[in-house]
């Protein structure tokens, strides 16, 4: 099998603009066959972008971006049957109901060759509304149209732009569910999102995205382990009654600056460890502090340790780029 054949979606270096606005700038990243992979990433990023490159509706100006081993845009004809896709505000004809505008959609796909997935309103929870008018569904429930739209036809690589916007918490688990389906059966699923924890269930790798970039990609746990370990607690205590008492602030601990916060109810202490983070290295910080608390004689109240998460690594992209 050929490096192609295992990659469903292959971006090389690639470039979009808008005007004189880069709005993509040489970002890579592979999609391999049958995962879920997931693109993030702050407001403007360029993830839209990129999946519409993908998806065939604008051209590369720089790079290549191949989806099935194809060029997403110069041959997106052969692609478009194999391909699904779940627009960020797909341009529904309200007039029509639910179930024509499904029918209209399957019979666009007709020429594919593809039986097209009888029930996919009733995966998405749309079956009693197959005759309501789509301009009388609520905005989750367009969304829901939307995937069954994406669906529909059985891609094999489907583009998943917001999916789950707008949606109530127990839609974005039934549509979260219909993902991990989608996986199961072998078809290959490129999302963007906001919601961190939507990523963090269910990408199997993921890209983070700020101004055009890419600046972290791996698995969940390659991503996170880049961020280090957290240590915080507080003191019950005035900033000048720390000074009277300690006359400094609080130890560095592993090369780590702390964070002060002061708050009505005292001082707030935040140490990010550099990551990723040794055991020892992490005892050491905390006899360290211990030590440091022990001699002053200061209480730490609510002492906490916790692993870097997602959303850690997420903030330090963007406040890296700062
Ligand atoms: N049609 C357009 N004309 C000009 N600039 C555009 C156009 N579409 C997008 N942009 C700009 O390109 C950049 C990337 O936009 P894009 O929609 O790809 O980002 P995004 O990561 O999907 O953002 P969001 O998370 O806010 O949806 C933004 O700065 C945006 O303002």
């Amino acid at each position: 099998m050929t490096i192609t054949q295992r990659n469903a979606v292959e971006v090389t270096d690639l470039r979009c603009r808008y005007g004189d606005f880069e709005a993509v700038r040489g970002i890579s990243f592979t999609v391999r066959a049958g995962e879920v992979f997931a693109l993030l990433g702050t407001n403007g990023a360029g993830k839209t972008t990129t999946v519409e490159v993908l998806e065939g509706f604008r051209p590369a100006h720089g790079g290549v971006a191949k989806v099935l081993g194809l060029d997403s845009y110069r041959q997106r004809r052969a692609l478009r049957p194999r391909i699904g896709v779940m627009l960020q505000e797909a341009g529904f004809f309200g007039d029509l109901s639910v179930a024509e505008t499904v029918r209209l959609w399957e019979g666009l796909e007709a020429d594919t060759g593809r039986r097209p997935l009888g029930g996919a309103l009733e995966r998405v929870g749309l079956k009693n509304k197959a005759r309501t008018k789509v301009r009388q569904l609520s905005g989750g429930q367009k969304r829901r149209l939307d995937l069954a739209m994406a669906i529909v036809t059985r891609p094999e690589v489907i583009f998943l732009d917001e999916p789950t916007t707008g949606m109530d918490p127990e839609a974005r688990r039934d549509t979260w569910a219909i993902i991990e389906e989608l996986r199961e059966t072998g078809t290959t699923v490129l999302l963007t999102t906001h919601y961190l924890e939507e990523a963090e269930r269910l990408a199997d790798r993921l890209a983070i995205m700020h101004e055009g970039r890419i600046h972290q990609y791996g698995t969940v746990e390659d991503v996170v382990a880049t961020c280090g370990d957290r240590i915080s607690f507080r003191l019950a205590m005035s900033p000048q009654e720390l000074r009277s008492r300690v006359g400094e602030g609080p130890p560095v601990l592993a090369g780590s600056a702390p964070t002060v916060t002061y708050m009505e109810e005292g001082i707030g202490v935040l140490y990010t460890l550099p990551g990723p983070s040794a055991p020892d290295t992490v005892q050491r910080a905390h006899y360290t502090l211990l030590s440091w608390a022990d001699k002053h004689d200061l209480i730490l109240h609510r002492l906490e340790l916790r692993k870097g998460t997602l959303e850690d690594a997420f903030l330090r992209v963007v406040g890296e780029a700062r």
